[in-house]
């Protein structure tokens, strides 16, 4: 789908869009088409992974870029958008098939993540 959205975050711009918005949107997307026959887990989880293959093209072969990705031509910035739009709408896709609250999930997990791996004291931080 190269070249259809206006800028690199999004059709309209936005940069802030809740998961449920998303889900409702791919739900809708999928009945619209008579598409729930092909959205099933397996089929998701591929979809999602063919698409992360695409993302990682984009890098391949360019070597480490710079944050904020400064050098690349507009057209490459609305490729990637793209690309992670890809991804992104087959995760949550994936998660409402899967019956997933996605977003409970993620801020579940960033918690784990911090009981894992305790930021250090503010008085020991960056010391070595
Ligand atoms: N059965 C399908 C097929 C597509 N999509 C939606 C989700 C993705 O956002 C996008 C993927 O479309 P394509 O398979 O056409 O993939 P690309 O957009 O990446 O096209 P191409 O692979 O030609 O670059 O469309 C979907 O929900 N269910």
């Amino acid at each position: 789908m190269d070249g259809v959205c206006s800028g690199a975050d999004g059709a309209d711009g936005a940069s802030s869009v809740s998961l449920e918005l998303l889900k409702q949107k791919m739900a809708d997307f999928a009945k619209e088409r008579n598409w729930e026959q092909y959205h099933f887990p397996r089929n998701l989880l591929l979809a999602l992974v063919g698409e992360v293959g695409e993302l990682a093209e984009i890098f391949q072969w360019r070597g480490e870029v710079p944050k904020g990705c400064p050098d690349w031509k507009e057209r490459d910035k609305v490729h990637l958008g793209e690309e992670l739009a890809d991804v992104l709408l087959y995760l949550v896709r994936l998660s409402d098939i899967c019956g997933v609250d996605l977003g409970a999930a993620a801020l579940r997990k960033i918690e784990l993540n911090a009981i894992k791996y305790p930021a250090p004291a503010a008085d020991t931080e960056n010391k070595n």
